[in-house]
């Protein structure tokens, strides 16, 4: 996948409101592959709303979205499923880690269906994030910003074209945010992907080739 646009998209929610100032909604604006971008929001201006028109979770707006000039409403179920395997990695901004899982199966869970990255891979990834001692606890017990980095990696054991960042570092200190995106980055280059990073405020210290205001 080579680009996902936004054509003159709007909520409903926002449907009828005439004070709507964005640089996405009822604009014209697109993704391309291999290219860094920031969507800044305040709290409900619909950050994850956004993301889940990418997703195609929801279609309640007006406008077009398009994948490689398709539009997304024509795409099936069994085409998203294999869209969200191979063409676009989410991290979804409530996580949505299995608690009961300790924190290396709630990666190798979903490393398992595509084999993409080996045992020492994720491991290594544990150690530079700083939560190594923590591999073989369940992610109940863990805080939220450890969680955060358990759901990157997550993230990462898969295919992608384009990987869709919703806060992802909302709970982590300056150090963990820079390491995480290190790996995020790095992952994203090897395979030429695209990143969209979403925040509310504090987000990733990352050369944005673009910056859009939600
Ligand atoms: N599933 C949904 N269906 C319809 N409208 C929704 C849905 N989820 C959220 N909304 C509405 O869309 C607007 C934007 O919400 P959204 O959750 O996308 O904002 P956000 O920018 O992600 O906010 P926050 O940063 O606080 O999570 C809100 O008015 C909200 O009530």
């Amino acid at each position: 996948m080579e680009t996902i646009e936004f054509h003159s998209v709007l909520p409903q929610v926002f449907a009828g409101r005439g004070d709507i100032v964005s640089d996405v909604w009822r604009k014209d604006v697109s993704f391309d592959k291999g290219r860094l971008y920031l969507v800044e929001a305040e709290s409900g201006k619909g950050k994850s709303t956004f993301c889940s028109y990418i997703m195609g979770y929801r279609h309640d707006y007006s406008g077009d979205v398009l994948m490689d000039g398709k539009n997304v409403r024509d795409i099936g179920i069994k085409e998203w499923t294999g869209i969200r395997r191979n063409n676009i990695s989410y991290l979804f901004q409530e996580l949505r880690l299995f608690p009961e899982l300790t924190a290396f199966e709630n990666v190798e869970i979903k490393n398992r269906l595509t084999g993409f990255k080996t045992r020492s891979d994720i491991e290594r990834w544990f150690d530079m994030l700083g939560i190594a001692d923590k591999m073989n606890t369940r992610v109940g017990q863990m805080s939220f910003g450890q969680q955060q980095r358990v759901a990157m990696m997550r993230a990462l054991v898969q295919p992608f074209d384009f990987i869709l960042a919703d806060e992802p570092v909302s709970h982590l200190d300056e150090g963990n945010s820079a390491i995480m995106g290190d790996i995020m980055m790095t992952e994203a280059r090897a395979q030429g992907a695209g990143v969209i990073v979403t925040s509310i405020g504090k987000h990733m210290a990352l050369d944005y080739e673009k910056v859009y205001r939600l």
